[in-house]
């Protein structure tokens, strides 16, 4: 901070409200705080008798607070989001499509770990409508180091994308339904409506669906027909936990393919299974999937349709927030579920 002439002042950064009173018609904020000081604000400031006043220098060494969070988030952003406009010090990252949040969560740390400098975002993995507020990049003082940006800079080029929103695939889906009772007409399939709504939803739309009693050699041979009839992602439904009846994970093994995993930290959803048929992802949904508004359905489905290959790894990330609250409105994903990983 230093005193410098009005007239000397072009460029450089107001340290403090300037304001103005006029008697009997205004009393307020003239310049504000951070304010860079245009040729044509000086008649002004003598006007309101400021002939010498304390900005902070902004020189090739340093950045005004503006210019400096709007490098700050340029370099944090990847593809489908957009930037918005900078003020006070602060640029917002938006989502500039529809679909899946990723955040480099260490990388951001490293960022954070800078002086002065402070990158806050949402939750990866989760579902975004395009316009959505992501990220705020917020320069702390009024003028920054430039070093400390070029610092930034440099880790985001390094972890590149910090923040970027992925578009979701529309997938041709099959669904393989189990279960006597369905398959005999005991009652009325409930899954195949609640998985064509939440596919739907993340643009996909159900190719065939096949209903088959609890039966290995029957399961199998569908998941055949349903890869054979071109479906990019097929999903059992039911027979995934322990009773006799229960014979769907061994229908999927017995189908072939490369098991991910078996049981999965989140409730509801722990008896989830994964496995891929070459690029095609087969799960197994557990009843739960059907009954509950939010479960491991929505923490895994738009990660396999932004072309995201799960491993077990990835899913026992999920159990740190997995466990899903039952509240009586789901307010998923504003919520702590699936946000661990
Ligand atoms: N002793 C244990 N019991 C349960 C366990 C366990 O580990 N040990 N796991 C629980 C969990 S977790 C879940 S989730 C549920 C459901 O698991 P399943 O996937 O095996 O579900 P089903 O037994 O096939 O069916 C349960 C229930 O839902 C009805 N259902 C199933 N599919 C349909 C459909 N397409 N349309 C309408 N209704 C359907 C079915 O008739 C049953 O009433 O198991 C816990 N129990
Ligand atoms: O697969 Mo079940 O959730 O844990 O209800």
């Amino acid at each position: 901070m230093k005193v410098v002439s009005v007239y000397q002042a072009e460029g450089m950064v107001l340290c403090h409200d300037i304001t103005e009173i006029v008697p009997g018609k205004f009393k307020g904020r003239a310049f504000k705080k951070g304010h860079v000081i245009r040729k044509e604000d000086i008649p002004k400031l003598l006007t309101i008798g400021k002939e010498n006043i304390y900005v902070w220098e902004v020189n090739d060494k340093t950045l005004h607070e503006n210019d400096a969070a709007l490098r700050l988030a340029q370099a944090v952003a990847g593809s489908g989001v957009t930037l918005a406009e900078a003020s006070e010090g602060k640029v917002e990252i938006k989502a500039g499509i529809s679909g899946l949040l990723k955040v480099n969560s260490a990388a951001l740390e490293k960022i954070n770990d800078i002086d002065q400098l402070a990158v806050a975002t949402l939750h990866a993995n989760q579902v975004v409508e395009a316009g959505k507020k992501l990220a705020g990049c917020k320069v702390i003082p009024l003028v920054i180091d430039l070093e400390k940006i070029k610092n930034a800079e440099q880790l985001c080029a390094a972890c590149y994308p910090v923040v970027e929103v992925k578009p979701l695939q529309s997938c041709k889906v099959g669904i393989v339904t189990t279960g006597s009772e369905i398959y005999y007409g005991r009652i009325k399939d409930c899954f195949g409506p609640v998985l064509t709504e939440k596919f739907g939803q993340l643009g996909s739309s159900i190719l065939q669906q096949i209903i088959v009693d609890d039966d290995i050699d029957m399961i199998a041979d569908a998941i055949h027909r349903l890869l054979d009839a071109g479906a990019e992602m097929i999903v059992t439904t039911g027979g995934m936990s322990v009773d006799p009846d229960d014979v769907t994970p061994a229908a999927i093994r017995t189908a072939g393919g490369e098991i991910a995993l078996y049981g999965a930290p989140t409730l509801p959803g722990a008896m989830f299974m994964l496995a891929y048929f070459g690029d095609v992802p087969v799960l197994g949904l557990p009843g739960c999937v059907m009954y509950h508004k939010s479960t491991i359905f929505d923490l895994v489905v738009p990660r396999l349709l932004a072309g995201e290959k799960l491993v077990k790894r990835d899913i026992s990330k999920l159990g740190y927030g997995g466990l899903c609250l039952n509240c009586e409105e789901c307010h998923y994903p504003e919520c702590g579920f699936g946000k661990g990983s």
